[in-house]
Parts: structure tokens; sequence; C-alpha cells
């Protein structure tokens, strides 16, 4: 039977406000935080006035942010949408002068720098990826550029009826850098029907996007969107964490490897896993006919 995690006495408690703390989750500047029940986490994209614009700030919060919930053991779900009328309106765009500003000027050393800045960008999405704890997007109106290289590292999506998805990078001169060129054909079964988005930067509604199964299910309004992502969230948090991160990763590995691959790591994975005393008590709540929600589990 594994040990539970006991905090040694007179370890001081973390002070409000780090992810250890179960109380007041972490403030931002341009995110807001919430805690929404036991282990629920809700995230909104916080410059409404701005349609949540991306600006390099919240792209350094975003990726600290899910660093920290990575590790965060209250911490089961989360879920992100956006403040107010727009879910987000992509990079801020008078930021976008910014990108090069400060670089070098010898082409080489101004490339590596331009190219760190990508890749730092990158990982402000590829975070909310390799956070072990399953992540909801919850999309209303506007998702445009970054936007859906946001919601393309996250677990689950849902939309209102007023969702629209643009790949919209063409338009601004570029080729999509941030993950949308390579995850969406992973989530949309039709190369074609990427290809036409990413070429022709098309708005694509909210029917398109279930149809396409870039989002799983629509609801009629945000209000609703949010009940039922939020109420995911917590069917999810109820769950054994060892199963519901062990599920995540697992699921993660075996995307991009061959099956005999995924199988393998899995086995590995399950050498320690199926050790966990959440089998046990799972197995007996079964016999007893109850179900996850009344197995208290321990923070993981
Ligand atoms: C290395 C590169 C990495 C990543 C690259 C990503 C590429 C992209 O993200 S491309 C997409 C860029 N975004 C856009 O082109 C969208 C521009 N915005 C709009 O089309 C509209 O604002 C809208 C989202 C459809 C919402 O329309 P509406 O509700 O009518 O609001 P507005 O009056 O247009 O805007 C209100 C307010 O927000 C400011 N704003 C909107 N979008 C952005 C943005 N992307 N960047 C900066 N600011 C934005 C807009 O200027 C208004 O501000 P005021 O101060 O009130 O004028």
């Amino acid at each position: 039977m594994a040990s539970k995690a006991v905090k040694a006495p007179g370890t001081p408690r973390a002070p409000p406000g780090t992810p250890q703390d179960s109380g007041s989750p972490r403030e931002f500047e341009t995110l807001r935080l919430q805690r929404e029940g036991g282990h629920v986490l809700h995230l909104q994209l916080n410059r409404p006035q701005k349609r949540n614009a991306l600006n390099l700030q919240c792209w350094r919060e975003l990726r600290e942010c899910f660093q920290e919930l990575s590790q965060d053991p209250s911490c089961r779900a989360i879920v992100v949408s956006g403040a107010g009328s727009a879910f987000t309106a992509g990079i801020d765009l008078s930021d976008f002068a910014l990108l090069v500003a400060d670089l070098p000027e010898d082409v080489a050393r101004r490339a590596w720098g331009l190219r760190q800045k990508v890749v730092e960008l990158q990982e402000s999405f590829t975070a909310m990826e390799r956070c072990p704890k399953p992540v909801i997007a919850a999309v209303h109106g506007p998702c445009i550029g970054a936007g859906v290289d946001l919601i393309s590292a996250c677990d689950i999506r849902f939309c209102s009826q007023d969702a629209a998805f643009q790949v919209k990078e063409v338009d601004m001169g570029l080729a999509a850098d941030v993950g949308t060129l390579q995850r969406l054909p992973k989530i949309v079964g039709s190369q074609s029907l990427v290809n036409e988005l990413a070429f022709t930067a098309r708005v694509m509604r909210a029917p398109e996007a279930l149809t396409c199964g870039l989002v799983s299910r629509v609801l009629p309004d945000k209000e609703t969107l949010l009940e039922v992502a939020l109420g995911v969230a917590s069917a999810i948090a109820a769950r054994s964490p060892v199963a519901v991160q062990g599920t995540k990763v697992n699921l993660l590995y075996s995307r991009d490897r061959p099956v005999s691959e995924g199988l393998h790591h899995v086995a590995t994975w399950n050498m320690a896993m199926l050790q966990t005393e959440d089998i046990p008590k799972s197995v007996q709540a079964a016999l007893d006919k109850k179900g996850p929600e009344d197995v208290p589990f321990a923070k993981l």
C-alpha cells in the first residue's frame, strides 16, 4: 500500500497564493485564476477590453501558470475560458514589433535570438499540453490565430454557438508557429480541411467545428458552456488523480508514436502505478455500489 504524503511537523504552511496552498490561487496581471470547488481551477484570459489579445506578459503568465499547476497537488482539472465578449483575438498585434526589438544586427545572431523568442512562445502552450492535469478549453466568440494554437494544446474543447475559429496567421504574413500546424491535423481528421483553413484563414463556426471534431460539444451560450465545462472538470477531479494523470501522460505519449511503443511505455508506467492505494479503494467502492465521487483520494 502506498504511503500518504504527510507534511512533517513544523513545516510552514505555504503562503497564500503559492500553488501548494489549496486556499487562494496565485494572482496574475493578464489572467484570472479561481478555484471552483475542491480541485478544479478556472483560468480566464483576462484582458476583455482588448478581446483577450495575448500580450507578452500574458504569454509569460500562461507559461508560469501551467508550470505551477502541473506541480500543484490540489489541482486536478483546469478550465480555460475568456473574459468578456471573446475567447481571444490572438497575439497582441501591438507587441509584434517587440518580438524583433533589441536583437543583434548580425543576421545569424538576430535569427538565433528570434528563434529563442518563438520557442518561448511555443512553450506557453506546450506547458498546457504537458501539464498532467486535464485542461478543458471553453470557447465563446472569436478564437483567432494564437487562440487556435492555444486550444489545440488543450485536452478537451467545448464551445458555445457563437464561437468562431480562425487560423489567421497567413493574413498576418506568417506561417503559424506555436502549435496549430503541428497539433490541429491530429485533432481534425481531415488534412484537407486543416490545409484549407490554414491557407485561407477562413472563419469556421461552431457547427462545423463540431462536425470536424475540433470541439466535442456545442452549448447554446457562454453561461451554459462554463457550467458544462466546470461540470466535466469536476467529474474528472472526482476520480483518482493517479488514474487520470496517468491516462493523460500515456495518451499524449502514444499520440505521436507507434502502438508498440505506447504499450511498452504504459507497461513500464503501470509497474509502479498499479501499486497505488487508489485501485483497492476504487474496487471496494464499486463492490459497495458507490462511485468514484464517494472515494476520498489522496492528493498527487
Ligand atoms: C511568433 C508569432 C506567434 C504567434 C502568432 C500568432 C498570430 C495571430 O494570433 S494572428 C491573429 C491576430 N489577431 C487578429 O487579427 C484579430 C484582430 N481583432 C479582431 O479582428 C477583432 O478585434 C475581434 C477579435 C473580431 C473583436 O471585434 P470587436 O468585438 O468588434 O472588438 P474591436 O473593437 O475590434 O476591439 C476591441 C479592442 O481590442 C483591441 N484588439 C482586438 N484584437 C487585438 C489584437 N489581436 N491585438 C491587439 N489589440 C486588439 C482593439 O484594438 C480594440 O482596442 P481599443 O483600444 O478599444 O481600440
